[in-house]
């Protein structure tokens, strides 16, 4: 056996020794052209024999090193494949530093398989000209994807494998990105100079969705399948001509579930939510900027927005005055740019319309603009009119059917012997979900907790019944006197007009 042993390494020994001898004859005695064409025509020989294709796919391209979708779409794409199969793995952290992505290490090879077909991905890197001990990857490496797969193959792998490894990449990639919530703050003061305002963003953690989301089943499913047709209506937008946009108005009294609403669309869509406070845009054109920054898939949320916007003219000069009082004994600095301030334009409701059907829709696509109002009787209607805002969605006081989901959510139960009461109370008073889920708070993991919860809120509804009974008796009274008052000043009046018409007949005055 050690016999055997000993005669192999000396033949692999003499073999290795014949072939550098070879080598260095090739090397000494073919000139360099004739040495070339050797090597193109033995690759060419080797390639007749070997039955891969291989297909490289960088991470950077062009001048401007922009990251290429491809390779982005195929690093998610095996991020799966790689946590299950790959021997090394590397870990990245994503999510704004929230959560750790496994991908297959450098020189790591992995199969696939599509509809029967084999195929190999491999994640390699250049090695860099300058070498030094770095954590970070030096400036000339470059990394790229190597797909290896059969001749035979080539049709399939080009027409329809590679299709779906895009589309199941960006597919992950939408479903892992982290979604953001975008405000609009005031940028930095030099010396009480205001900077124009940028957005400032978080992640968007928001939990609501049409699921806890407190109203009736068929408005929901309505809004959901509006929603999706939305979404999915990238083509229609195109055939038609028209900006891929949508508008929508929600309006209710404060506490029907407005901002919810708008939480519960962003996570059913997977769309950031800018939250736009007009009240800290200086004028119309920063509102242009801030707009125009706006990305893709993205809902853009203007709160209360009879409240914000100079729909009336009263604004400006409510600012002036306060402006003209502040002024007064201030200093220099500060002063000047308020004056400045001044002179510049207020954001204006004109400017806000041209913005939603001009900038608005030449830039970018899936938009969703979303107002919502305590009071859409003050909007202006060119504000609201459809083409601007596409649906128009009352968020309404809660009734029995948006009761259970709340009772659902925050109970868990589906029903309990107290529900007919409450169906009926709450068919007779107008409570918002806010203060009806007020009422369905746990204070303890108590099984009698449950009935506690809806006893307080048969007692809130009451209470609240009661109110509003004495407060439409008040008002009536009310009304009853101001109709006397009415008749008496009339009565008044007409005695008036007849002594003087008296007084001017009789030719006496007094
Ligand atoms: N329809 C609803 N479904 C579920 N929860 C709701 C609903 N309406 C209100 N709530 C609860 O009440 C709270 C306040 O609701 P929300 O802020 O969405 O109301 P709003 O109509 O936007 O009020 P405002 O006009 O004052 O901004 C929410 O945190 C939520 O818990």
């Amino acid at each position: 056996m050690m016999m055997m042993k000993g005669e192999l390494w000396s033949n692999l020994g003499s073999t290795m020794a014949a072939i550098m001898f070879t080598y260095a004859m090739f090397r000494q005695y073919f000139p360099p052209q004739l040495q070339d064409y050797i090597f193109r025509y033995s690759k060419k020989l080797s390639n007749l024999f070997y039955p891969y294709i291989h297909v490289t796919f960088d991470e950077y391209t062009g001048e401007r090193m922009k990251k290429t979708e491809a390779f982005s779409a195929i690093q998610n794409y095996l991020s799966d494949k790689s946590s299950a199969n790959a021997k090394r793995l590397k870990a990245d952290v994503v999510q704004d530093s929230q959560s750790l992505v496994l991908s297959m290490d450098y020189n790591e090879e992995i199969t696939d398989e599509f509809d029967g077909v084999k195929l190999w991905w491999s994640a390699n890197r250049s090695s860099p000209k300058t070498q030094q001990f770095s954590f970070y990857p030096a400036a000339d490496e470059k990394r790229f994807y190597v797909l290896k797969f059969h001749k035979r193959d080539r049709e399939f792998v080009i027409g329809t494998y590679l299709k779906h490894v895009m589309k199941q990449g960006k597919a992950i990639a939408a479903d892992n990105r982290q979604r953001k919530l975008y405000s609009n703050g005031a940028g930095q003061s030099f010396h009480g100079l205001r900077s124009s305002t940028t957005w400032t963003h978080v992640s968007f953690e928001h939990p609501a969705t049409f699921d806890t989301l407190a109203m009736d089943e068929k408005r929901k499913k309505e809004i959901k399948k509006d929603l999706l047709k939305f979404s999915n209506a990238k083509d229609y937008y195109a055939k038609i001509g028209k900006a891929w946009k949508r508008g929508y108005l929600l309006y209710g009294p404060p506490g029907t579930g407005k901002s919810t609403m708008v939480a519960a669309m962003a996570n059913f869509l997977n769309y950031d939510v800018y939250d736009l406070e007009l009240t800290t845009v200086k004028n119309n054109v920063e509102l242009r900027r801030l707009l125009i920054e706006t990305s893709n898939k993205s809902i853009i949320v203007i709160e209360d927005i009879d409240c914000s916007l100079d729909l009336t003219g009263q604004r400006e000069g409510k600012k002036k005055k306060r402006d003209d009082k502040s002024e007064e004994g201030t200093d220099p600095i500060s002063s000047m740019s308020k004056t400045e301030e001044r002179k510049e334009s207020e954001v204006t409701l004109s400017g806000l319309l041209n913005f939603i059907d001009g900038i608005w829709s030449a830039c970018g696509g899936e938009r969703i603009i979303v107002f919502t109002t305590n009071h859409v009787e003050k909007l202006d209607p060119a504000l609201i009119r459809r083409g601007r805002m596409d649906k128009h969605i009352e968020m309404s006081y809660c009734r029995f059917e948006a009761f259970k989901v709340l009772a659902k959510n925050y109970l868990d139960i589906d029903t309990h012997p107290l529900f007919g009461e409450i169906e009926r109370l709450l068919g007779e008073t107008d409570m918002t979900p806010a203060d009806v889920a007020e009422n369905l708070m746990l204070k303890s993991d108590d099984d009698e907790e449950d009935e506690a919860c809806l006893k307080s809120l048969i007692e809130a509804l009451k209470g609240a019944k009661e109110e509003a009974r004495k407060k439409a008796e008040e008002e009536g009274k009310q009304s009853e006197e101001t109709e006397k008052e009415q008749s008496v000043n009339e009565n008044v009046g007409e005695e008036d007009a007849i002594s003087s018409k008296e007084v001017k007949e009789n030719g006496v005055i007094h």
